[in-house]
């Protein structure tokens, strides 16, 4: 099968500390991929890596068949779009004008555009902030924004950083359908979320991240074996070591 993202040996430091630890990572094309893992497990910075917003000491990293370096890095970035968290915005722009300035950048064909921004607004109830500067908006609905944004760039690989994040239910929905939709279209999505209910029901291959390393990678095949016996809650607390910490609040 085909990849879009394989990562060989990636070590990421901050301030020499070590967060990705010779973590190897392969995503095929055209999946809906949920990464997971606990707080601080090095989700974003992994997200913050395949953006190119992060540098990375050591390993190979190849997207779209080309390796992440300074020579593709524009090319790759073409093609990639990404929801990040926080989302990153331009705070002094309108809703519109933030899309508008990045479809720009990206070089979507500027015909039929409005129309397929104020669409998106409207299916995720942000129309009424089209002319609103961005640094009034709610922290759902920048999630919002950002997402209908990267999907307007069309990219063939799609980053989403804790999409779901103060984002509510209906809308969820709504971007979960979208998600579907841009797989159909044979679009790559990578998703980070701890909304374990939903990263089960949406995507196909799934990976635990923890301590820096991929310590479980369950495709379809795997996660209906494991599956069988545990949800995924349970697959997750067995790889992340979950201590039981009950006992320490028994005063309260
Ligand atoms: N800019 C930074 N400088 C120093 N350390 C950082 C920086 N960003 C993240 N870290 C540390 O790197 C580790 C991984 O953080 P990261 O945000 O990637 O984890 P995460 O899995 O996304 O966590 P969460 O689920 O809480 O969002 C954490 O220990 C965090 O404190």
């Amino acid at each position: 099968m085909e990849r879009v993202v394989e990562i060989k040996n990636l070590v990421k430091c901050y301030e020499d500390e070590p967060v990705l630890k010779h973590l190897d990572l392969e995503i095929p094309k055209g999946t809906i991929f949920g990464l997971i893992g606990p707080n601080g497990a090095g989700k974003s910075t992994l997200i913050g890596v395949l953006t190119g917003l992060l540098d990375f000491e050591e390993g190979d990293i190849s997207m779209h068949g080309m390796e992440l370096n300074a020579d593709n890095e524009l090319e790759i970035k073409k093609i990639t779009a990404s929801v990040l968290q926080p989302p990153l915005l331009f705070e002094q722009f309108s809703s519109l004008e933030f899309i508008e300035y990045i479809c720009e950048i990206y070089e979507v064909e500027q015909k039929g555009l409005v129309e397929k921004a104020y669409s998106l607004m409207d299916y995720f109830d942000i129309k009424d902030f089209a002319k609103i500067k961005v640094n009034k908006l709610s922290s759902g609905s920048r999630k919002k924004l950002a997402f209908v944004t990267a999907v307007l760039v069309e990219p063939k690989l799609l980053l989403l950083d804790e999409p779901f994040e103060s984002v509510d239910v209906i809308s969820i929905n709504r971007m979960k359908n979208i998600i579907r939709r841009l797989k159909e279209k044979g679009v790559t999505i990578i998703i980070t979320s701890h909304i374990l209910e939903v990263v089960e029901n949406l995507c196909d291959d799934i990976a635990i991240l923890h301590d820096g390393q991929i310590k479980a990678y369950l495709d379809s095949v795997s996660r209906k074996e494991l599956q069988e016996d545990a949800s995924l809650h349970e697959i997750f607390e067995q790889y992340v070591q979950v201590e039981r910490k009950e006992d320490q609040v028994d005063w309260l």
